[in-house]
């Protein structure tokens, strides 16, 4: 060690360092899982009971589960859904290829695969989860740190390892050189002696005292590594918040129909969503308001939390969910007022500086509100698709006529009912869809007595099950090449009806995948780069989450990917944190832009933002129900009785759902029975 110019001293200072760093951490990660984790005890109470509902596709037949499986009590081969979808993400490891051959028995294969697998993959998603949960919470804190504690330390090492042996190399070429001298001179006049050995004596003290030195110097360099190594880290923290290179796409905002152009800047996120861009949180305006709010918060002085309600919901609207999370983390009027599944006790008048921050009342469900409207809720009103999926909502709750089910819904989660109106008056009234709305079928007419009949626990809550769920949802059943054909691939929706007779790989093949997220299988036949350009043209809602911002900027040139061509009039803005609707010459230009939308190679599915808990539930209860599924479908119809087997999603407003295609090929809906 000594060789290498580390010494024991120095050793013990980094191992210092890196524990205080960890502890750090912990404690940041702490705090964070604490603004993250409201109440884990949220007992999920998933709406399973209802019993009929109508479907609105024109194929749909709808049928209870009892009724069907009284229809049918073969025992055949189960079919169930393959483990793909929005919701778990992992790499298929099955061999797919044989899936055309034996497709229901690849199918099941597939499931058993990944659902064994799911424990194995738990782990990892457990520490994808907390990188995940920090990034959330915008702290970069993904092992930023260590990596530039790490390259410090390589450079010292090397550094310190020259500069010794270049000290030691020379100085014995130094003793080497005097004791030829001293041989040559072997038998000098005593006055020459003497002179020499002084001379000696003074340079190998001059030796000493350089060595001191460099020893000295060495101490510095170590602690100026450490001191450059933390300042760098900060440095690019700081450099990200105040980032103004490059051009940002324009973004409208839904409440003052203004154009706000940004720039931006492309930083990638972590590995955990390596693939992820979110280019949101570094737009200038929001990072610049964000700081602000954050200076508020904690100076004291000023609080936006004493703002009006209406200025509060402005304000947190031009906020991506990952910056509002982050400022849910700062204090605990932050999070009293972002947060509106979080009962926050009134904070004393000692500790809040003489100020009470009382309950926000509705402002914190008006804010996670008003985001949804921002980035989710055209899907549901403006998209054909989208709209038919609500509908089919809609009658699913019309239908449903489990009492009990709904007063447990309420009691349970008080704040349900009000939830539930909100969101089904804000969707029902859009323009665009009360023309379809068939007014007998509203749901008491959006009136507050309206009970929902599946965990509402908060509109935030809400905000990122839509996140997770809505493709799943939204495409559910459209597999038909006559009518609608849709997938779903890395967090987008691509129409395939016109493309599946000439697939490649079969129109069976694609068929079966269709109608959910089939990224999985997409990646598992490991698609060529010209598959994955046709594919770009075929793009219907493009997800800003799961996007490559960077790809798309650095090859288009300009950040307007996406003009908002609306047919509905509506602002179609530009929306990074949650869908947009593409146009076809924005896709047709972009063609040569690989990678932005669909990894320009084999991938992993692309994560969107959300949180992890609410990812992490609804894959626990999609194992669950493809389980049932499956179980119910080998009872009530048997090998022979469907094509592919039972896909299960989740419906945001009413809980899971079933769906199977028959062998007449019709997509048929089905109410899950209630669990034994
Ligand atoms: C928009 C979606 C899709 C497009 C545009 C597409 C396109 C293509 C193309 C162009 C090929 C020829 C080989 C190549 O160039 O890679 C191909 C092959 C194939 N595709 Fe797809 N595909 C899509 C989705 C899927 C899905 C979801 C599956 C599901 C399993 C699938 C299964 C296959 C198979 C099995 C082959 C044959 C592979 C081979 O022969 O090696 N495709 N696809």
């Amino acid at each position: 060690m000594l060789l290498l110019g580390v010494e024991l001293q120095d050793i013990l200072r980094v191992v210092v360092g890196i524990a205080l760093g960890l502890l750090t951490v912990y404690r940041r990660e702490l705090s964070c899982n604490r603004g993250y984790h409201p109440d884990d005890d949220d007992d999920e109470n998933d709406a399973e009971g209802s019993r009929y509902y109508g479907s609105l596709s024109e194929r749909g037949k709808i049928h209870t589960a009892e009724q069907l499986s009284s229809h049918d009590g073969r025992n055949i081969h189960i079919h169930s859904s393959s483990r793909t979808g929005l919701i778990r993400r992992r790499k298929s490891s099955s061999a797919l290829p044989n899936m055309i051959a034996s497709v229901h028995q690849d199918d099941e294969h597939h499931r058993i695969h990944n659902a064994t697998a799911s424990s194995s993959s738990c782990n990892k998603n457990n520490t994808d989860a907390t990188e995940e949960l920090l990034e959330s919470a915008g702290l970069s804190l993904s092992g930023g740190p260590f990596l530039y504690m790490f390259i410090a330390m390589i450079d010292h090492l090397v550094l310190t390892t020259y500069l010794s042996t270049w000290a030691s190399v020379s100085s014995v070429l130094h003793r080497l050189k005097s004791k030829v001298d001293v041989r040559q001179n072997s038998s000098p006049p005593p006055s020459l002696h003497h002179e020499k050995s002084s001379r000696l004596h003074s340079e190998s003290r001059r030796h000493d005292e350089s060595d001191a030195i460099m020893q000295q110097q060495k101490h510095q360099h170590l602690y100026s590594v450490a001191w450059n190594a933390a300042t760098e880290y900060f440095t690019s923290i700081s450099a990200k918040l105040d980032t103004t290179q490059q051009q940002h796409p324009i973004r409208n905002h839904p409440f003052n129909n203004t154009r706000h152009s940004t720039n931006n800047i492309a930083t990638p996120r972590s590995k955990s969503t390596g693939n992820l861009h979110n280019l949101s949180s570094d737009s200038i305006t929001s990072r610049a308001l964000f700081r602000e709010m954050l200076a508020m918060a904690n100076n004291g002085g000023f609080d936006v939390t004493l703002l009006p309600s209406d200025a509060q919901i402005v304000i947190f609207s031009y906020l991506p969910p990952k910056d509002i999370l982050s400022f849910t983390c700062t204090n605990r009027a932050g999070r009293c007022l972002l947060d509106d599944g979080y009962e926050g006790e009134e904070l004393s008048s000692a500790s809040s500086g003489g100020l009470h921050y009382s309950k926000h009342g509705d402002t914190p469900l008006l804010i996670w509100k008003a985001l949804f409207h921002r980035d989710y809720s055209w899907v549901l009103t403006d998209w054909k698709v989208g709209k038919d999926a609500f509908l089919k909502s809609m009658n699913n709750y019309l239908h449903h006529d489990d009492e009990q089910q709904q007063q447990q819904q309420v009691r349970h989660f008080p704040k349900s009912r009000k939830i539930f109106h909100h969101l089904i008056s804000m969707v029902a009234s859009d323009s665009t869809t009360v023309t379809t709305w068939p007014t007998d079928r509203m749901p008491e007419d959006a009136s507050a007595t309206a009970t929902p009949i599946h965990s509402l626990s908060s509109m935030k809550e809400f905000y990122f099950t839509f996140a997770e769920s809505w493709l799943n949802y939204t495409i559910a059943g459209c597999n038909s090449p006559n009518t609608k054909c849709l997938i779903g691939l890395h967090g987008h929706v691509f129409d395939i009806t016109h493309f599946v007779e000439d697939h490649p790989g079969s129109t069976e093949t694609l068929l079966l995948q269709s109608g959910r997220d089939a990224t999985v299988f997409f990646e598992s036949m490991g698609h060529s780069l010209g598959a994955r350009k046709l594919a770009l043209g075929m793009c219907v809602v493009v997800n800003g989450q799961c996007i490559r911002w960077d790809a798309a900027v650095n090859g288009s040139g300009d950040g307007d990917l996406f003009p908002r061509n609306n047919a509905s009039g509506r602002l179609s803005h530009f929306a990074p944190c949650g869908l947009v609707k593409p146009t076809h010459e924005s896709l047709a230009s972009r063609k040569d832009v690989l990678g932005f939308l669909i990894p320009r190679r084999r991938s992993l599915p692309r994560f969107q933002g959300g949180l992890h808990r609410i990812r992490e539930r609804l894959r626990q209860e999609e194992e669950r129900d493809l389980h049932r599924a499956a179980r119910w479908g080998n009872v009530a119809l048997g090998m022979d009785g469907m094509f592919g087997g039972v896909h299960v999603y989740f419906d945001p407003f009413c809980g899971w759902r079933w769906w199977y295609t028959d062998r007449e090929f019709n997509v048929v809906f089905v109410t899950p029975p209630r669990p034994s």
